[in-house]
């Protein structure tokens, strides 16, 4: 299991840098189809420009500090849109409604489900909807024990830990792998026990492989309902990859030099076809652009054993640096 604190500072500055044209119906503002919508006659959702203190405008760096995820940041927007507006219509004396927030993400491993449910978390923190903000990340492991009354036990503990932020079960359907007689189903029983009695106190993310989840939904009938908001995590194109591996070696202030580039766009086209499904996108990026660091700084203390090899050779990875065998 693991705790990831959401931030709950607040944030002061500019307008947002990136508007949505996404055009989504407006009757069906909460069921993502990862591929862009089909066009209706309907205006284009835009995102506003946030003034200082706005809670959404740290919300929208991180965002934009994502690559594509189009249909995942609207979504948030509107999110946050529907939250603002009913708190002016409490304000005008108006019905606000009480919404549900639980939600399920489908997509496949690295696709930037943990990552989104961690803003979502911090979302809701400024907003007023959660006290904490925080992220609670949790497998069928964490839930599931070894005797009657172990299950509901573990996952009751792990509830109250996320009051107030975000229970995040990653690859949910594994709870009803076992059937009825599996020690899963009490995990769910109890998840779905502790969803009635604290509302709004906490939101509850089931994450997985689209197929698996649509699976899991299907044998337990009583669960979609409460899930009110569904977002499809797509996979990275190629063009995507790249730009995510060339974000995280900015990030470090380091360089993908032009022919490493070209070589890592190699290896992943090889390895998306080869690996299909188990590609775990951003995530094996991340790997192999860590990896490279590592072999950059073994390679340069060779290369200069007795100096520094100045700032541009301190922040180049080249190909040489970039290796997927076992051994690397
Ligand atoms: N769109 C993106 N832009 C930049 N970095 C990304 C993006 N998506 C994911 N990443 C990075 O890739 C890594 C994996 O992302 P994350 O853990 O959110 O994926 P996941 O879908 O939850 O994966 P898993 O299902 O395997 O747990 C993280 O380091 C994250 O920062």
């Amino acid at each position: 299991m693991n705790e990831r604190a959401g931030s709950a500072g607040q944030s002061g500055g500019a307008r947002p840098s990136r508007q949505i044209n996404v055009v989504l119906r407006s009757h069906e503002p909460y069921v993502s189809t990862g591929a862009a919508p089909t066009l209706e006659p309907e205006p284009p959702v835009a995102v506003k420009p946030q003034t200082p203190g706005d809670p959404y405008l740290e919300i929208s760096k991180e965002l934009d500090a994502m690559v594509g995820l189009d249909n995942v940041k609207l979504l948030i927007y509107e999110i946050y849109a529907l939250l603002q507006v009913s708190r002016m219509r409490t304000e005008a004396g108006l019905a606000s409604g009480s919404h549900v927030y639980h939600m399920i993400f489908k997509g496949n491993p690295g696709t930037g489900k943990t990552t989104i449910a961690r803003i979502v978390a911090k979302l809701f923190n400024k907003m007023g909807v959660l006290s904490k903000g925080h992220l609670i990340e949790v497998e069928r492991a964490d839930l599931v024990g070894e005797y009657i009354g172990h299950t509901a036990q573990k996952t009751r503990d792990l509830v109250r830990k996320a009051i107030g932020g975000v229970l995040f079960v990653d690859e949910a359907y594994s709870l009803a792998r076992g059937g009825e007689k599996d020690f899963g189903k009490e995990a769910i029983d109890t998840l779905v026990k502790a969803m009635e009695d604290n509302r709004n106190q906490f939101v509850l993310i089931l994450a997985g492989y689209p197929l698996e989840i649509e699976q899991f939904l299907m044998t337990n009938p009583g669960l979609p309902s409460r899930f009110p908001i569904q977002i499809e995590f797509p996979d990275y194109s190629i063009d995507q990859l790249i730009q995510i591996a060339e974000l995280m070696a900015k990030e470090r202030e380091y360089t993908l030099m032009p022919q490493a580039l070209f070589k890592l766009r190699q290896h992943l086209m090889a390895e998306k076809m080869e690996t299909l499904y188990s590609f775990s996108n951003a995530r094996y990026v991340r790997n192999i652009i860590e990896k490279g660091f590592r072999h950059q700084a073994v390679r340069l203390l060779h290369q200069y054993p007795s100096a520094s090899p100045g700032k541009q050779e301190l922040m180049a990875i080249r190909p040489e640096d970039l290796r997927w065998d076992a051994r690397s």
